[in-house]
């Protein structure tokens, strides 16, 4: 049995697609790189967040999915829109990495803590809002790219921080940058951070899909992604809406917290949910809708207005 995997050609993404090969191949299934070249892989000059992200890294591995020249496409599970199309499927969630966004930075004196004023250089409409919400005294810049971009960006002086995922600051070894772990009680993580995702089209034949699935899904990862995508779907939301959420388990109890956070940071609504894990996607509509009646349905209106 070949393998098919389908990546984009990004460093981190790259890391990701050897990630699973290397899964795959401690029960010696074999596989291939299929390196495919994404519009938001092209679109490095304009704002992600305008030009209708959603799908934008994983529309064409999704044509590749569907015309079999792929197998299965792998994808930061963060990147992964919400709702997929009926005859694609995601098949397995890797074990998580740490879910913290960290502060990166060559002055690791840097905090958000204490009040210091300084610029943070970041694009992502969640981590402004919230900087503008717990961290009034910070300027915030747009930083689009990828990391090795954001990284040279940084050592531009176009900003004095970033704010990134540690999943792949970690991933692609600049551990040494990091200046902050930032407390996920706060700075609440995206969606699905710090998971692998592995996509396959309903027309994948089953001995492939189960073996697969079988190498490299973590259940408890999954239970925990897939009451984080539930909330993230009844919200309408991708990647690029000021909503957090993360789901932990202790024993067999999930707990979702997750929420929504205005653009001015002048409101941040956020509420927790918990349950079995056999109810992990009703634990995560039941959020959804707990913050939509709290005020989250009109924040989101705003922030569709403002995109
Ligand atoms: N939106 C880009 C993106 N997609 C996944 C990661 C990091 C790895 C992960 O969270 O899985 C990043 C960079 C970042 O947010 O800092």
């Amino acid at each position: 049995m070949n393998i098919k995997i389908g990546t984009r050609g990004s460093k981190l993404a790259l890391w990701q697609a050897y990630y699973i090969q290397d899964l795959l191949k401690t029960a010696h299934v074999d596989s291939e790189l299929v390196l495919i070249d994404t519009k938001g892989d092209q679109i490095l000059d304009r704002s992600l967040s305008k030009i209708g992200s959603k799908g934008v890294f994983t529309q064409e591995l999704e044509d590749q999915l569907r015309a079999g020249t792929i197998d299965i496409a792998v994808h930061s599970a963060k990147d992964l829109q919400s709702s997929l199309p009926e005859d694609l499927s995601i098949i397995a969630f890797t074990e998580r990495e740490r879910v913290n966004d960290v502060l990166v930075s060559h002055d690791k004196s840097l905090s958000l803590a204490g009040g210091r004023e300084f610029v943070v250089g970041t694009s992502s409409t969640r981590r402004v809002a919230m900087l503008k919400h717990f961290c009034p005294h910070i300027t915030t810049v747009d930083m689009r790219g990828n990391l090795q971009t954001r990284l040279r960006k940084l050592e531009e002086g176009q900003c004095d921080a970033l704010l990134l995922a540690y999943a792949g600051v970690h991933r692609m070894e600049y551990d040494d940058l990091i200046a902050e772990y930032l407390p996920i009680q706060d700075f609440t993580p995206a969606v699905g951070q710090g998971s692998v995702a592995i996509e396959a089209a309903s027309t994948l034949p089953i001995d492939k899909r189960n073996i697969v699935r079988q190498l490299t899904n973590h259940a408890p990862t999954e239970a925990c992604l897939k009451a984080e995508r539930a909330f993230l779907r009844r919200l309408e939301g991708g990647c690029s809406i000021p909503v957090f959420g993360l789901a932990t388990l202790e024993n067999d109890e999930l707990t979702l917290t997750g929420g929504v956070v205005r653009l001015d940071g002048s409101e941040l609504l956020r509420d927790r949910f918990s349950g079995p894990t056999s109810d992990a996607e009703q634990i995560g509509h039941d959020l959804a809708e707990s913050i939509l009646a709290k005020g989250g349905d009109e924040i989101l209106r705003a922030v569709r207005q403002n995109l």
